[in-house]
């Protein structure tokens, strides 16, 4: 029996649901995500820590859950991380039924294995209109028959980055050639995999580790989850590093809000932030535009960028940054995933970018 769950929001909106997964109260930052698919990956994107996912298409658990299988080279096959990172999944419509070539069990028992509670039964549309309207909020996901005895979530003054980073330095394709220092915020397994698919040696290091005294060839910002200003560690270990060499330097997500922040300009919250895969963003310069995949909730703002560094995307829904590059060093970076994992994957072509400048 399901049993009766209360999403709570913080500004007393109330959205009455089913508990599908693991059955325990819960906190955190209320986001939603367009994409139509991609559960498996979202929730185990390590960016998502901290959050409660609302999905807006309303049929999920259809295609049930991938195995949870490592390659040779280390990398889960099917998940982007270990486990599931999201603090909750928000849906409209669970399907009990699922039916799909790799599925080996359904989303439920998957969550509940992984202590990871899932609601469904909400009117996730109006939910998104009130998101939309006020901005992300805190929420919780409290069970009908316990009281409120859990404590409010912080999400802004929580290092998350920290959490999910890995502790000690991980290496991906040792001896293959030119040498990556991969900067762990919590990182996607398919950033590593497209790393290594182009033949370079990926070194991945916690985020707060200096590198700036190892031999290697290029530097890579991972995308993390929460305020890209509780990671100044990073920040500072990166500005040592731009001045000491103009090795090539490639961000993704974080990386792009960390570049930034590197090269002196500011971050703000976007009011709802960017979670999906249909994120359309212009190449600065060409008239392209490419469908991205996103997820983030903060932006670099591209007016605090100093006179060496421009715009390389820009947002075509709202204008904001999607990535920038300096006028002269290959350095560069995006805010979308090019990684895709889930979403399109028109935008792989940053890797070949960053590789061919290692060369
Ligand atoms: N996917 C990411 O790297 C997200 C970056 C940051 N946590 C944000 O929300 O903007």
């Amino acid at each position: 029996m399901m049993k009766n769950v209360t999403l709570v929001l913080s500004d007393g909106t109330r959205f009455r649901g089913k508990s599908f997964g693991y059955d325990a109260p819960v906190a955190g930052e209320v986001v939603f995500n367009t994409a139509m698919t991609g559960y498996p990956e979202s929730l185990t994107d390590p960016s998502y820590a901290g959050q409660l996912m609302v999905l807006t298409y309303p049929l999920v658990g259809n295609y049930g859950v991938p195995p949870f299988t490592i390659e040779a080279d280390g990398l889960p096959t099917f998940m982007e991380s270990e486990r599931i990172h999201a603090s909750a999944l928000i849906v409209s419509d669970y399907s009990e039924e699922y039916s799909h070539w790799n599925a080996t069990e359904s989303l439920a028992c998957w969550l509940k294995r992984e202590h990871v509670p899932g609601i469904t039964g909400i009117d996730t549309r109006e939910l998104t209109k009130v998101l939309r309207e006020h901005g992300v909020m805190m929420g919780k996901i409290l069970f009908d028959d316990e009281p409120d005895n859990i404590p409010e979530a912080d999400y802004e003054g929580v290092n998350f980055v920290d959490r999910v980073s890995c502790k000690e330095v991980i290496r991906y394709n040792e001896g293959a050639g030119k040498k990556v220092v991969l900067v762990d915020c919590g990182v996607k397994a398919n950033i590593i995999r497209c790393l290594v698919e182009r033949g370079v040696e990926v070194v991945r290091v916690p985020w707060n580790y200096d590198y700036t005294d190892m031999k290697y060839d290029g530097l890579f910002l991972a995308n993390g989850p929460g305020d890209p200003d509780m990671c100044s560690d990073a920040v500072e270990i990166i500005r040592k590093q731009m001045s000491q060499s103009t090795k090539p330097i490639c961000g993704i997500c974080m990386g792009n809000q960390l570049l930034a922040k590197a090269a002196g300009a500011e971050i703000y919250k976007l009011k709802y932030g960017h979670r999906g895969h249909n994120q359309p963003v212009r190449f600065v310069g060409t008239k392209q535009c490419f469908i991205t995949s996103q997820n983030h909730g903060y932006a670099v703002d591209a007016n605090t960028l100093d006179f060496d560094w421009e715009e390389m995307f820009v947002n075509m829904n709202d204008g904001s940054n999607e990535g920038i590059r300096h006028t002269t060093n290959p350095w560069f970076s995006s805010q979308f995933h090019p990684e895709a994992c889930s979403g399109p994957v028109d935008t792989e072509f940053i890797f070949d970018m960053f590789v061919t400048t290692l060369r």
